[in-house]
């Protein structure tokens, strides 16, 4: 057998079974009922047969399931699985161990795993497990819990899955959750639960169908819901696929695949040097990194874009950072500024102060602090309505990056967990939010600079008026290529060389399929 055979796994609408819920000369017409209108995926579970009336109920189960095409999974009883060939067990954390029924059952059943928390994901995903169930959701009626427990509710729910969006082992991993589910409240758990990178795969129920009058209508409303809730978290995002901005961020990439090969002039520091000289390389940039006063006017002159970063200041650097730019400017190429650790140090506020006098920027990319501190320094005229100082919410955080775009006229990328990118369209200051990336970007150093980078690379390739496009390339490339990194990292070391390989085979369509960008609104409270 090849691991082709083994079932397609739809967690959509789960039916778990529970005989007391139906007269027993009922119980078979029920599930069949159920099978018609569309559950997705059974487990027979049976708490209190003797193990030969099991194992026959099972035979009749399976056959039905067959029938519809849907799998069986039995409750506990790997023996009774064994035994009849059905596809699969799902297993509690009391439960024999998924590794051992994985090695008894081969790698073509179906092990499913009940889980409590991220730990217990972990393990059982290690242990061979093919998709999780939550423990309860909510309280309910059919399922005696031991004294103490607590049901997850849509806060634990989550969090878990915001915990396993993060985790390599888990971020693609089937979920679904129990306990209380019904008509009513199922849409909510499947939105309120969601986060952009993670959802439910679907709802386990037991009497939402097996204590319903018609099994098969409870089960086609189920399954509708499901389907809707299926789409809509990400609903505002697929929108977003049409979006002007998005859309131009493609076509950017598209030129750097085609061969357009921007030299891209960096004045960076020490500690990102050769990273951000791959990045580059694998967008499709021609990095050079030269820091020389004497080769700045040839040099610059070459290039296609500048990326000064402020990371490693010496005073030979800064002197080559303001001619360079300043030659940037004269020829037309596109400079960005990354002020790392702009606020740290004197040294670094003056110099930061010298840049914005002498040179006009393209892009200006950093994260809350430094962007603060660049709208604090004197001579900006930084006007802030509404924001006080240390305030690091959604809100503040667009408002400094209007803020500093209006001062500066450039494109402001303002880098956290949310970006948030600020424009001027003319007269009027536009900002979106992006939401790509993963928290493991921030296990690495340097990966800021070199999202600053990837800016460059695209802003090389694109026309004066698509530098907020340029600047929405390198942010989502960043943030989508670590996404796709994530699945495969077994530790940072390993995610840097994923997240390496997916810039380099990144395209178009990527974005356009992965962005998460939205327009902010102005006056909107992100909180
Ligand atoms: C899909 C699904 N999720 C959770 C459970 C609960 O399993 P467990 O904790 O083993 O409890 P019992 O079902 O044995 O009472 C489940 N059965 N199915
Ligand atoms: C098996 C199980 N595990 C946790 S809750 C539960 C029972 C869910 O039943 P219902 O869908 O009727 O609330």
């Amino acid at each position: 057998m090849t691991p082709s055979n083994k079932p397609q796994l739809d967690l959509s609408v789960y039916l778990v079974t529970d005989s007391r819920m139906v007269p027993e000369a009922e119980f078979l017409a029920t599930v069949e009922a159920a099978l018609q209108g569309g559950v997705t995926l059974l487990q027979l579970r049976e708490k209190s047969l003797d193990t030969a009336i099991f194992a026959d109920r099972a035979r009749a189960t399976l056959a039905l399931a067959r029938k519809y095409g849907v799998p069986l999974l039995i409750n506990d009883r790997l023996d009774v699985a064994l035994a009849v060939g059905a596809d699969g067990v799902h297993l509690g954390q009391d439960d024999l161990d998924a590794h051992t029924a994985r090695a008894l059952l081969g790698p073509n059943k179906i092990v499913g795993v009940t889980v409590h928390n991220i730990a217990q994901a972990v393990a059982a995903a290690e242990n061979g497990a093919d998709y999780l169930g939550t423990c309860a959701i909510f309280d309910t009626a059919t399922k005696v819990h031991p004294d103490g427990f607590v049901p997850l509710g849509i806060e634990g729910v989550r969090t878990l899955l915001a915990d396993m969006a993060e985790h390599p082992r888990l971020a693609k991993m089937p979920i679904v959750t129990i306990g209380g589910l019904n008509a009513e409240n199922i849409g909510a758990v499947m939105a309120e639960t969601a986060n952009p990178r993670k959802q439910l795969d679907g709802v386990a129920v037991v009497s939402a169908i097996m204590a319903q009058p018609d099994a098969r209508e409870a089960t086609a409303e189920l399954v509708d819901i499901v389907k809707a809730g299926k789409l809509a978290p990400n609903a505002q995002y697929v929108a977003n696929a049409d979006d002007a901005l998005v859309q131009a961020a493609a076509h950017l990439l598209a030129k750097l695949r085609s061969g357009q090969t921007p030299l891209v002039h960096h004045l960076t520091n020490f500690v990102v040097m050769n990273d951000n000289a791959n990045a580059a390389l694998h967008i499709g940039g021609s990095p050079v990194m030269a820091h020389a006063v004497q080769e700045m006017n040839d040099m610059t002159g070459f290039a296609s874009a500048l990326v000064i970063n402020v990371g490693t200041l010496s005073e030979h650097w800064i002197e080559a950072m303001l001619l360079a730019g300043k030659v940037a400017n004269e020829r037309g190429i596109p400079v960005i500024l990354d002020p790392v650790g702009a606020g740290a140090t004197a040294y670094r506020r003056e110099t930061c102060e010298r840049l914005l006098r002498e040179v006009q920027f393209a892009v200006i990319k950093g994260n809350a602090g430094e962007i603060a501190a660049l709208a604090n320094l004197p001579g900006l005229d930084v006007e802030m309505r509404g924001v006080d100082s240390g305030d690091s919410s959604p809100k503040a955080r667009i408002a400094l990056s209007r803020a500093l775009a209006q001062a500066t006229g450039a494109v402001v990328v303002l880098t956290g967990a949310t970006d948030f990118i600020s424009y001027t369209d003319g007269d009027e200051i536009k900002t979106v939010a992006l939401e790509n990336g993963s928290a493991w970007l921030g296990k690495l150093t340097g990966t800021g600079c070199t999202t600053a980078t990837l800016v460059g690379c695209f802003a090389g390739v694109a026309e004066l008026d698509q530098r907020a496009a340029a600047a929405v390339a390198g942010v989502l490339s960043m943030g989508i290529a670590a996404e796709l990194a994530v699945p495969e990292a077994k530790g940072p070391a390993s995610f840097k060389v994923a997240l390496f390989d997916h810039l380099y085979t990144l395209q178009p369509e990527d974005l356009v399929k992965h962005a998460r960008v939205r327009v902010v609104e102005v006056g909107e409270d992100e909180e």
